[in-house]
């Protein structure tokens, strides 16, 4: 094969669909497909890719097994495209954080003697003990949560020896529930992965391991040390070790891809399938974040990160092991309330329309007259709080603004406001020198960005690339199967989209002091 037919191939299992990019050597997209559950599944019956149980609105899971099958249209989708899938020489792919899937016993087994003749999902519809796979966007594990921080002496501890302190949407917590409620489907789980993993899983024709980024948002792994720390598998179940088995690095290669997907579709055989991970982590190095820089991830969930070397222990927010580099790391700010969010407020107060949305909230002052809206529409991580919360120039709080524009700018910088107390209290540099990379599907909208410039003071770029996690999950490819992380230098660099008018410090600096009090009396 000449070096210029190798080609690699990134997916992105993110929350509310399935991308799959196959990518040149120079990180070139040739082709790109998309599944969106909740239009090309619709028998899942989901809502932005999840199912939130009626009787428990904390409890928000997707069906395992409609992931399956939205890489069974995947492929199909890939090969009407014609893609040559026997010049793929790697795969890799990156997936919503935290999620949880329990292999049944002998899923394993079904794994390695898949029938090429047969879609995966009817060949997998009962390899699965928990059907409905909890997702990152749950909070019903805070008694689980206590336990975990208690098994290793607080919070504090947790933090400094996991990168975070107990999270609801953790996967040992959400392990730990399952055990509780559920302690005949964990007796009869063979292995338990993450999404990302899980993925993995299904080209390599056995079960992955758990790669160490990803791994890091389980609550259950040392960062240091890169293994998991025994007391708090004890903490969630019995035998979990056995479930996990041990994390590998970031971008390592697992195998071949298995025979199911040589003989189906024509990859050739050795074509290497290397460790997937999570979606910020593979944002980080789709984006080639380099070290002065603020990483904006504005999806499903909104994310900032940046790289660090010498991380502190933090309670608001997480450090996680970084996919590039063994022995540095990435923090990282997680808010829930993102793209639903403003599609919400576009859905009720701009008819639908982004272009309306934009004209609005460009026709606005910033500052927005002092008034501040909070739409926390699941329970938000950062802070711990939920429902609708307007507040006018004294603090004062209203059940409704005067008009569609007010409602709209104060959502958008109510957002933004949370994002930067949160980051400059676990010491982002928010200054002089700080320039913002935006990803994710709302960096495509300008308005928003300049928004985003003024609240946080400094200029905000983006690349030619909308969704950095698929990029990343498709560098991932090229570096495990090259063994180079340096090799990535043909990412597309960062484009000047906006700078902060010159007044803003003076209108959003008071305004991140009005928001803390505000904040602390929400949460109190
Ligand atoms: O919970 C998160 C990270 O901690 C989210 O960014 C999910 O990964 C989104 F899928």
């Amino acid at each position: 094969m000449s070096e210029n037919d190798k080609t690699f191939l990134g997916l992105d299992l993110s929350t509310q669909q399935l991308k799959g990019a196959v990518v040149d050597e120079n990180l070139r997209i040739i082709c790109e497909e998309t599944v969106i559950f909740d239009t090309h599944l619709p028998e899942y019956r989901t809502n932005g890719g999840v199912t939130v149980n009626k009787s428990n609105p904390h409890e928000i899971t997707a069906p395992t097994i409609m992931w399956v099958k939205a890489l069974d249209l995947l492929m199909d989708k890939l090969t009407v495209a014609s893609v040559d899938f026997s010049k793929i020489v790697a795969i890799s792919g990156t997936a919503q954080q935290h999620g949880s899937v329990y292999w049944q016993n002998g899923a394993d087994k079904t794994l390695e003697n898949l029938d090429p003749s047969n879609f995966l999902h009817s060949q997998l519809a009962t390899s699965f003990s928990i059907a409905n796979s909890p997702t990152w966007m749950d909070s019903t594990t805070k008694i689980e949560c206590k336990c975990l921080e208690d098994a290793v002496g607080g919070p504090e501890k947790l933090a400094e020896i996991t990168g975070s302190r107990a999270y609801e949407r953790f996967t040992g917590s959400q392990i730990a529930r399952i055990v509780v409620h559920r302690p005949e489907a964990y007796r009869n789980t063979e292995r338990i992965s993450i999404v990302s993993s899980f993925l993995a899983s299904l080209f390599l024709g056995k079960i992955a391991p758990i790669d160490y980024s990803d791994g890091s948002g389980m609550n259950l792994m040392d960062i240091k040390t890169k293994k998991w720390d025994q007391r708090l598998l004890d903490t969630c179940g019995p035998n979990l070790a056995d479930k996990l088995k041990d994390p590998v690095p970031s971008c390592s290669c697992l195998g071949t891809v298995s025979s199911y997907f040589v003989e189906r579709y024509g990859f050739n055989e050795n074509c290497k399938v290397i460790a997937c991970s999570g979606d910020n982590p593979s944002s980080l190095i789709g984006m080639g974040l380099k070290k002065e820089w603020l990483g904006v991830s504005l999806g499903t969930s909104d994310t900032l990160f940046l790289w660090v070397s010498n991380p502190k222990t933090v309670l608001n927010g997480h450090i996680l092991c970084n996919p590039l580099d063994q022995h540095a790391f990435m923090a990282m700010l997680v808010f829930k309330n993102g793209s639903l969010t403003r599609e919400k407020i576009r859905n009720k107060y701009a008819h639908q329309s982004w272009d309306e949305f934009s004209e609005l909230l460009e026709r606005t002052p910033r500052g927005n007259f002092g008034y501040i809206g909070l739409h926390f529409d699941v329970e938000e991580i950062l802070p711990v709080a939920i429902g609708e919360h307007r507040f006018n120039k004294e603090g004062k709080k209203l059940t409704k603004f005067s008009s569609n524009e007010i409602e709209i700018r104060a959502a958008i910088e109510g957002q933004f406001l949370t994002r930067r107390l949160f980051a400059e209290d676990i010491g982002f540099q928010i200054g002089e020198g700080t320039k913002i990379l935006a990803t994710g599907g709302a960096s495509a909208n300008r308005a928003i960005l300049q928004v985003l410039s003024d609240v946080f003071g400094c200029p905000v770029y983006t690349q030619d690339i909308v969704n950095s996690a698929m990029m990343g999950a498709a560098c991932q490819a090229k570096i495990g199967f090259t063994g180079n992380s340096e090799n990535i230098s043909d990412l597309p660099p960062p484009k000047l989209i906006c700078e902060p008018y010159k007044n803003s410090e003076e209108i959003y600096k008071p305004m991140v002091l009005k928001m803390r009090e505000i904040l602390r009396n929400i949460t109190s």
